[in-house]
C-alpha cells in the first residue's frame, strides 16, 4: 500500500530526469517578477506558508471556486492580502511548455519561496521536491490553522506545534517579516484599542505608534500599506529582530515574541546579534515547513493549471 501511495519522502533530484530545466525556469521567472515588483519576493514567500499550514504543502491555496471547491483565497488571512498567484501561473505555464504535467504547483511554490528569499538577500537551501497537488481546498482550515496577527503567543505557538514546528521554527520563520508589507487593518487595534479599553498597546514604541496612526486612522485606510521592517523592507536580513528588541514590531504577533515568552525572547536576541545564525536556522525551518504532510507517489495529481483540478 505504502509503495503505491508513495513513501512520503521528498528529495532534491525529483525532476532531474523528467524536467531538468525546472529549477532554472522557476528562478528566471521569479527574477523577472521581482524586478517588475520588488514586493513580489515577500508575497511569494508568504504564499508557500499559507499553503503549507492548510492540509500541507499541496497547492490547495491556488484553487479557485469551482463545483464543490470553496477557494482558500476567500479566507480571513488570504482575502485582500495574498499576492503572487499570477506569477505562479506564469511559471506553471512555462513548465507545461517544457515538460507537460510533470512539475507540481506545490513544488513550484516551494521553489519560488526559496528563490524569492535568495533574491532578497537571504539564505539559500536545497529544496526537497516531489510534492503532488491536492484535489480539494479547505476554507475552514485556512481560517483556523494560519495564525492571525491578534492571536496570543500561546495560540500562535499551538498552531505551529500542530504542524510539527517548534519555538525555534516559530521565531526563525517569523523573521520572514524582514521583508514585505502589512495593511493597516492587520494592526490597527494596537494603535487605538489594544485590550478593549480604548488604550493603545503600550509595548509598542510610542513615537513609532504615532507615526503609524497618521496613515492608519481609527476608521478608513484599511488597505494602506506599511513595511513590516521599516529599516529594510526589501532586504532579507536580521533587522526585523533588532526592531522587535526596540519595541518596533509592527504586528502584535511580532511583538509577543519578545514580551510573552522567555525562550522566544532569547532566540530573538540571538538572531538580532547574529545574522548567520538566523540565516542557518531560517533555511532549516523552511525545509521543515516545506515537509508538512505532502502528497507523494500516486496521491493527488500534477495539475495542468494551478487554479483548477484536472478534469
Ligand atoms: C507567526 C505567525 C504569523 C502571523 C500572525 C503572520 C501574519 C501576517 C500578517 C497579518 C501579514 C500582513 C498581511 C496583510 O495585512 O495583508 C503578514 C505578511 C507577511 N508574512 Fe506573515 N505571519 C506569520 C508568520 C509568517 C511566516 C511563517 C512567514 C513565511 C515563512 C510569513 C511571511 C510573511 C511575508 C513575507 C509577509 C509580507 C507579504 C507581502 O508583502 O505580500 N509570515 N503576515
Ligand atoms: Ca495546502
Ligand atoms: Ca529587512
Amino acid at each position: 500500500h505504502k509503495t503505491i501511495e508513495g513513501n512520503g519522502y521528498l528529495y532534491p533530484q525529483f525532476y532531474d530526469r523528467t524536467c531538468p530545466k525546472a529549477q532554472e525556469i522557476v528562478k528566471s521567472i521569479i527574477a523577472k517578477a521581482v524586478s517588475r515588483d520588488s514586493r513580489m519576493a515577500a508575497s511569494l514567500l508568504r504564499l508557500h506558508f499559507h499553503d503549507c499550514f492548510v492540509k500541507g504543502c499541496d497547492a490547495s491555496i491556488l484553487l479557485d471556486n469551482a463545483g464543490s471547491i470553496i477557494s482558500e483565497k476567500g479566507s480571513n488571512p488570504n482575502r485582500n492580502s495574498v499576492r503572487g498567484i499570477e506569477v505562479i501561473d506564469e511559471i506553471k505555464s512555462a513548465l507545461e511548455q517544457a515538460c507537460p504535467q510533470t512539475v507540481s504547483c506545490a513544488d513550484v511554490m516551494a521553489l519560488a519561496a526559496r528563490d524569492s528569499t535568495v533574491i532578497a538577500g537571504g539564505p539559500s537551501w536545497v529544496v526537497l521536491l516531489g510534492r503532488r497537488d491536492a484535489r480539494g481546498a479547505s476554507l475552514s482550515g485556512s481560517n483556523q490553522n494560519i495564525p492571525a496577527p491578534n492571536n496570543t503567543f500561546q495560540t500562535i505557538f499551538t498552531k505551529f506545534k500542530l504542524k510539527g514546528l517548534n519555538i525555534v521554527d516559530l521565531v526563525a520563520l517569523s523573521g520572514s517579516h524582514t521583508i514585505g508589507f502589512s495593511r493597516c487593518t492587520s494592526f490597527r487595534q494596537r494603535l487605538y484599542n489594544q485590550t478593549g479599553n480604548a488604550k493603545p498597546d503600550f509595548t509598542l514604541d510610542q513615537s513609532y505608534a504615532a507615526q503609524l496612526r497618521t496613515r492608519c486612522p481609527r476608521s478608513g485606510g484599511d488597505q494602506n500599506l506599511f513595511s513590516l521592517d521599516p529599516v529594510s523592507p526589501f532586504k532579507f536580513d536580521n533587522s526585523y529582530f533588532r526592531n522587535l528588541l526596540a519595541s518596533k514590531g509592527l504586528l502584535n504577533s511580532d511583538e509577543v515574541l519578545v514580551t510573552k515568552n522567555q525562550e522566544s525572547l532569547q532566540l530573538v536576541t540571538q538572531y538580532a546579534q547574529n545574522n548567520q545564525l538566523f540565516f542557518e536556522q531560517f533555511a532549516k525551518s523552511m525545509v521543515k515547513m516545506g515537509n508538512i504532510t505532502p502528497l507523494t507517489g500516486s496521491m493527488g495529481e500534477i495539475r495542468k493549471n494551478c487554479r483548477k483540478i484536472n478534469s
